[in-house]
């Protein structure tokens, strides 16, 4: 500019020049202020940051100062201390297994997929070094090392299996064969968690482990009851082929805390509904009979069953049985409570009678239930009121928004 220009060309040019220069400043200024600014953002940050973690640091250390984080557990030599998988572990029977598994010194590996099991049930393990949760469904493969496979992996209340099942199908097919194939490969034995409904509605009462059973093979129920038959012949198979350990517990019905609020079997409904004050549904004339036993004691027993050299199925129940009715009117006077008996639609293909024969458990695994049926319903009754305090208590009711008035005139949505 300077060399090219005439001299009155070139004042402008120089004033031009000053007022960029001037506007350069500015800019600059700005710069340096923003920069100035955001540094200061980030020191409060850092502040911030450290505040924060100070403060957790010293809630974590008043947290295992003060309060004990998991449930207490034996220490056992790496002699005793085994590796297990329990298939469907955060369910309602296999979180109670978790809980005596870990308790009694083992590393437990969970794998459930969260079709009925709840991370909530095993919340209480997550962290602890014996402790692993893994997200997985067992029709898929699974390559881990273990020593012992409790396969429980399954929806076990009707409403369940029969909602998906092809699902039901496959869990209990693929899913066994894929846990025996694991089981071969690692050299683990594995218990199968079959069930009193491989004798369907059965013509021999009480029902011993030597009955063969009567399922409708095409009924609403079959996908669960030949299922779980045809899980028990892929053990006898893979024992007989391949040499795998096996041990087969035939589960009656089973009920206690953490059974699911929706499970919709009979225990669960009939209280839930006791507490509501809503009328107890009886599905047919209720003379249809079922024995219940709690959970604890089927626990002791499968582990009981996984540990002996009992390979052939062994009962697992507590044998006291009931008519439907007669367990409704119980449950109403353990609660206390002025709800009606409702008869609905008897359920297609209901076993009528159903009782355990657990000779063969008392003889061979030494146990039998222990738990009163009143006692161990005073606990699930419990547990239920709990859950339902725990749903009121966190359930989000939004407030009806008042109609927003708008130039003298009303809203309408
Ligand atoms: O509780 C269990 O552990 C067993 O539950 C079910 O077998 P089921 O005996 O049919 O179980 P529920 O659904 O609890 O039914 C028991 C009886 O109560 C009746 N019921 C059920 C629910 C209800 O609201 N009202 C009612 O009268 C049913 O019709 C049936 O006669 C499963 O099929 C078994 O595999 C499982 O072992």
């Amino acid at each position: 500019i300077w060399s090219r220009g005439t001299s009155a060309e070139g004042g402008a040019s120089i004033v031009k020049l000053r007022r960029m220069r001037e506007q350069a400043y500015v800019l600059l200024w700005v710069c340096d202020v923003m920069q100035l600014l955001s540094s200061f953002q980030t020191s409060i940050q850092h502040c911030e940051e450290a505040t924060t973690s100070l403060t957790l640091c010293f809630a974590l250390a008043a947290r295992s100062l003060f309060t004990q984080k998991y449930p207490p557990v034996k220490f056992l030599s790496e002699k005793d201390r085994k590796r297990i998988l329990i298939t469907g572990g955060a369910g309602f029977v296999g979180s109670h297994l978790t809980d005596k598994l870990m308790m009694d010194g083992h590393e437990v590996t969970v794998v459930d997929n969260f079709f009925t099991g709840r991370k909530r049930n095993v919340e209480h393990w997550i962290g602890h070094e014996n402790f692993e949760l893994i997200n997985h469904d067992v029709v898929e493969p699974l390559y881990i090392e273990v020593d012992q496979i409790y396969h429980l992996a399954s929806p076990a209340s009707p409403p369940n299996y029969m909602y998906n099942p092809i699902k039901t199908l496959k869990t209990n097919t693929i899913g066994t064969l894929n846990m025996l194939g694991l089981a071969k490969r690692v050299g683990a034995r594995l218990l199968l968690a079959s069930t009193s409904e491989v004798y369907g509605d059965p013509e021999v009462h009480p029902q011993s482990e030597d009955y063969w059973g009567h399922v409708n093979p095409i009924g609403p129920r079959a996908c669960y009851d030949e299922g779980k038959r045809v899980a028990e012949t892929m053990c006898y198979a893979y024992m007989k082929q391949e040499g795998v350990e096996v041990r087969v517990a035939r589960i009656f019905n089973t009920f206690g805390p953490r059974m699911h609020m929706n499970d919709g079997r009979v225990v669960s409904n009939f209280i839930l509904q006791a507490l509501q004050g809503e009328p107890l549904t009886v599905y047919g004339s209720g003379s249809q009979t079922r024995a219940f036993q709690y959970v604890s004691d089927l626990v002791n027993g499968l582990v009981a069953l996984m540990n002996s050299n009992v390979s052939s199925p062994v009962n697992l129940g507590n044998p006291e049985e009931h008519t439907i009715l007669e367990f409704a009117q119980l449950i109403k006077n353990l609660v206390g409570s002025g709800s009606e008996i409702q008869f609905l639609s008897e359920a297609q293909d209901d076993p009528q009678k159903r009782k355990p024969d657990i000779r063969k458990a008392k003889m061979m695994l030494a146990w039998e239930p222990v738990v009163p049926l009143e006692e161990g319903l005073n606990k699930a009754i419990h547990y239920f009121r709990k859950e339902l305090e725990y749903q009121a208590n966190n359930q989000y009711i939004p407030k009806p928004k008042p109609a927003r008035i708008k130039k003298g005139r009303t809203r309408h949505n």
